[in-house]
C-alpha cells in the first residue's frame, strides 16, 4: 500500500510555450525570440513549469519537445495566419505573416492534439487552433463583419475592452463561469467558420467569436483575448490558466 505524502505541493507539469520571433531588429544583427513575461507568469501562478520552445522545422525535434511537456501554450502575436492554410487567398486587410512561426506552431499543435495533450491557444493561438481543426478566419473584422465593434483596443491591455458571453456547458464556463466576462481585445481577425467538432464557447455582443473549444479532446481551448494580462484587473481570468494546468497535470503519467 502506498502512503500519500501529505503536504507536498502538486507536481508542476512542464508547459511548452511558443515565443514570438523578430528577424530585423534595428539594434541587432541577430534575430530574436521574444516572450511576453505575463505568459510565463500566468503558467507559474497556475502551478505549471514554463519552457520556451525555439522553432524547428524538423518533426523529430517537434516530437522531442512533445515528449518533454504535458501541455502546449500557443501564444499570440502581431501577425496573421496565411489564408492558404484555410483554403483562401489574401483579401484586403490581411496583415503581415510570420511563416516560420506559423509552420512550427502548426506542427506542434497537430502533434499535441494527436497525443490528446492539453492545448491552450491565446489570441492568434486561438485562431490557429480553429484553422488546424479545419475552420476559417475573417481576414479583417472591420471589412468583413458588419456592425463589428473595435477589437484593437487603444488603451492599456490590462484593462477590459468589452464583455463576452461565456456559453453554459463549456470547458470555458467550467474554468471562469458562464455568462458575462470582461475581456481585453487586441485582434483584427476572428474565427469565421468553425472547424468540424469545434464549439463556440464565448461570443462578443457584436457576434464576433471570442472563444472556441473541441470536446473531441481532453482540453483544446482557444480564447481570443489575453487572460494573462488581466489577472490583476479581472482576476477570474486566471481560471483559464488554472484549468489548462490542471489538465496538463492529469495528462502526464
Ligand atoms: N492575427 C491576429 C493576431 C492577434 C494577436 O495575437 N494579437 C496579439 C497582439 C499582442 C502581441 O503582440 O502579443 C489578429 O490580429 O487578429
Amino acid at each position: 500500500m502506498t502512503h500519500k505524502i501529505h503536504g507536498q505541493p502538486p507536481r508542476r507539469p512542464n508547459i511548452g510555450i511558443t515565443p514570438d520571433y523578430s528577424a530585423n531588429r534595428p539594434d541587432s544583427a541577430f534575430a530574436y525570440y521574444e516572450l511576453k513575461v505575463p505568459y510565463a507568469d500566468a503558467v507559474l501562478r497556475a502551478g505549471g513549469l514554463p519552457f520556451v520552445l525555439p522553432y524547428s522545422d524538423e518533426l523529430a525535434c517537434v516530437d522531442a519537445y512533445l515528449d518533454r511537456i504535458s501541455g502546449l501554450l500557443v501564444t499570440g502575436g502581431a501577425f496573421d495566419i496565411p489564408p492558404e492554410a484555410y483554403g483562401e487567398t489574401a483579401r484586403e486587410g490581411m496583415g503581415p505573416l510570420k511563416l516560420s512561426r506559423t509552420a512550427f506552431e502548426t506542427a506542434l499543435m497537430r502533434g499535441a492534439l494527436k497525443r490528446n495533450m492539453p492545448v491552450l491557444g491565446i489570441c492568434g493561438g486561438m485562431q490557429l487552433l480553429n484553422v488546424v481543426l479545419g475552420g476559417t478566419l475573417h481576414q479583417d473584422i472591420g471589412r468583413e463583419v458588419p456592425g463589428a465593434h473595435e477589437h484593437e483596443q487603444k488603451h492599456d491591455r490590462t484593462q477590459p475592452q468589452h464583455p463576452v458571453d461565456v456559453k453554459d456547458g463549456t470547458l470555458l464556463a467550467d474554468a471562469v463561469g458562464r455568462g458575462q466576462l470582461m475581456v481585453n481585445s487586441t485582434h483584427h481577425q476572428a474565427a469565421c467558420r468553425m472547424g468540424p467538432q469545434v464549439v463556440v464557447s464565448a461570443v462578443s455582443p457584436d457576434g464576433v467569436v471570442e472563444a472556441i473549444e473541441s470536446p473531441q479532446y481532453t482540453f483544446a481551448l482557444g480564447v481570443q483575448w489575453h487572460p494573462e494580462l488581466m489577472i490583476n484587473t479581472v482576476p477570474i481570468n486566471v481560471g483559464v490558466y488554472r484549468a489548462f494546468i490542471q489538465k496538463a497535470r492529469e495528462h502526464r503519467r
